[in-house]
């Protein structure tokens, strides 16, 4: 293998690793001392030695490369450096109630033992991660974190928890995520942040999967307190074709989710496209059957429906309680934790 190594001008202590079989990769922090080298020089080098194509961005001259210190250091996800963020304190009782479900959780579920764990996405579960973190460092040095989305791997690398992905931890030992609604027997929507491909495979690959939400999302047949549709991730092309079959198998309404900020569809984590396709209650009432059915579909990648997969959901109730359904249909009412809704 042959490998020339060229300083980037504009990232100092950085470099950039050539390697003639085609890969080009970043290796952080190392060669410091070849700051004096000029790019003239290593160009000719690295023409002598290596046959890829420089791109010209790394050809600027050594003039123009900034002072020491002129950049700042690449931010990394250590358990070494400064502080996590703070999660601010919640400001409303739907806010608290997601608290007290998320602390609640994380102390009956995330164990010293559990090495693996997947983080979901949404606005609970940044408390999920303020939780873990409380733990302590000691802890948490050698456990992996595996997130569901963009959302949580900012989450992970700005709390300073390692990252894994779940292609090298097809195994995890408790996926804590949020849902949009929840039933008696724990089948639930999720997707009203177009996540749920990624949490679906995170649920399925944990041995232990929960739910926390607050008391709005606890619900005894679903579509009833989200009746926006359920979320459905669609190849981008197909999308036409899949709306007329939502239409015809009982989703008149089923419609493309629209950005907000953009111009054009919401495009998820995967490059797909989302549909809303609300069904009527009756049709609802029975989520493994609409499941089966909107997944035979061409053109479907995942449906917001997850249908016995949780083992229990935690709810923060609005009185500082936290229910927690089992899938085995036990209900229980705890105290929740009080410094969850207090600063
Ligand atoms: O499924 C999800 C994202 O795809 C979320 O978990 C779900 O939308 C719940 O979010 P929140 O905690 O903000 O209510």
């Amino acid at each position: 293998m042959l490998v020339a190594h060229v300083r980037l001008n504009r990232i100092p202590h950085w470099h950039l690793r050539y390697d003639v079989r085609g890969a080009s990769t970043f290796v952080a922090g190392v060669h410091k001392h070849h700051r004096s080298t000029t790019t003239h020089s290593t160009t000719a080098a690295l023409r002598k030695t290596s046959t890829m194509p420089i791109p010209p961005a790394l050809l600027t001259p050594d003039l123009l490369a900034p002072a020491d210190g002129a950049y700042p250091q690449p931010r990394r996800g250590t358990l070494t450096g400064q502080s996590p963020p703070k999660v601010p304190t919640p400001t409303s009782v739907v806010e608290a109630a997601k608290r007290l479900a998320a602390w609640t959780a994380v102390d009956r579920h995330i164990l010293p033992e559990h090495k693996v764990i997947g983080i979901g996405s949404g606005s609970t579960v940044p408390y999920v991660v303020e939780r873990i973190v409380a733990q302590g460092k000691e802890v948490n040095k050698d456990r992996v974190f595996i997130p569901t989305g963009f959302q949580s791997k900012e989450l992970i690398v700005k709390s300073q928890l390692l990252l894994g992905d779940v292609d090298q931890y097809p195994e995890i030992d408790v996926t804590i995520d949020g849902a949009d609604e929840v039933d008696h027997d724990l089948n639930c929507i999720k997707g009203g942040g177009g996540c749920h491909l990624r949490e679906k495979v995170l649920a399925e690959a944990a041995d232990t999967f929960i739910l926390v939400a607050d008391y709005r999302k606890n619900s005894t047949v679903l579509g009833t307190t989200f009746p926006q549709g359920i979320p459905i991730e669609v190849v981008p092309f197909a999308y036409t074709k899949i709306l007329q079959n939502l239409h015809l198998i009982g989703s008149p309404n089923a419609s493309l989710r629209m950005a907000k900020s953009k111009a054009g569809p919401v495009v998820s984590d995967n490059g797909n496209f989302i549909i809303d396709a609300p069904f009527p209650e009756e049709i609802m009432k029975d989520p493994y059957t609409l499941l089966t059915r909107i997944k035979m579909l061409t053109g479907i990648v995942e449906v917001g429906l997850f249908c016995h997969m949780a083992k229990a959901a935690y709810f923060g109730n609005q009185d500082g309680s936290v229910t927690i359904k089992w899938h085995d249909g036990r209900i229980e009412k705890v105290a929740g934790n009080e410094s969850a809704v207090e600063d």
